[in-house]
């Protein structure tokens, strides 16, 4: 790992909310290129950690470091605007662009094709007209990852894109998500699904705030470390 090209990087990281400290002096690496899960109980931190490197948490102590100073894309379970808006399927994805346009009706034929890519990737593309806020929650999930990858960002960070969905649905994200490695994105999803942490590139396991372990998955997950972790028998 120490070898390996890394593009996110933190050296004694703490952070947390206004009367809550939450990660306690991180350090670690999240190499280039490549899915890195991030696993751990319930409130040991994954979001968390996702929003210091959205740069949405700030940091009371360390330092984070980017390699570089590509754009980042967070997908987060619910969107703010999705239950408030009448946004169809195929403008919640073209929000996607936003970023690097004034708005959708400046929004150029690229990308549109980028929007259009992005739904079909996701398997989405029959539900383009219909209104977020009627979809099923896998639907949903679907449309809002699709809407991070239309971001064509350097770094795509996702809080647990696979809870909720079908096996199907599941598998296309997890597919997707490791073609896009090797288009030059860096993803880093949080994740309850450690058959999906098992299979991604880099292991960060968290535990009340700080880190367990990190590397190899299959290296990490280890029986013994998800009895210690979790703190209950595995059932077999
Ligand atoms: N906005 C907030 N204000 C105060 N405390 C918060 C806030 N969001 C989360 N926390 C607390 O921070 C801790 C870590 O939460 P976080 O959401 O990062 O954990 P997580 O590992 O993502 O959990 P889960 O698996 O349940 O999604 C928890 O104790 C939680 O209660």
């Amino acid at each position: 790992m120490r070898d390996r090209q890394w593009q996110v990087r933190f050296d004694g990281v703490s952070a947390g909310y206004a009367n809550r400290a939450v990660l306690d002096q991180l350090t670690l690496q999240i190499p280039a290129f490549t899915t890195t899960a991030v696993v751990g109980p319930n409130g040991s931190g994954k979001s968390t950690l996702l929003g210091v490197i959205a740069g949405v948490i700030r940091t009371t102590a360390g330092r984070v470091e980017r390699r570089s100073e590509g754009s980042v894309a967070l997908v987060t379970q619910r969107s703010r605007v999705d239950d408030v808006l009448p946004l169809t399927v195929r403008d919640a994805v073209a929000m996607g662009r936003w970023g690097r346009r004034r708005g959708w009706w400046r929004l150029t034929r690229q990308d549109w094709a980028v929007v259009e890519a992005s739904m079909e990737r996701l398997g989405i593309t029959s539900l383009a007209h219909r209104q977020l806020g009627e979809l099923s929650g896998g639907q949903r999930q679907r449309a809002l990852v699709a809407q991070g990858l239309a971001q064509q960002a350097e770094l795509l960070l996702l809080d647990e894109p696979t809870t909720g969905l079908d096996a199907t649905a599941q598998r296309i994200i997890t597919e997707v998500l490791a073609e896009v490695t090797g288009e030059g994105v860096t993803v880093l999803q949080a994740t309850h699904d450690l058959d999906a942490a098992a299979s991604a590139g880099h292991l960060l396991l968290l535990r009340e705030g700080r880190l367990w372990g990190e590397g190899d998955p299959r290296k990490v997950l280890t029986g013994d470390a998800i009895d210690e972790v979790w703190g209950l028998p595995r059932r077999v």
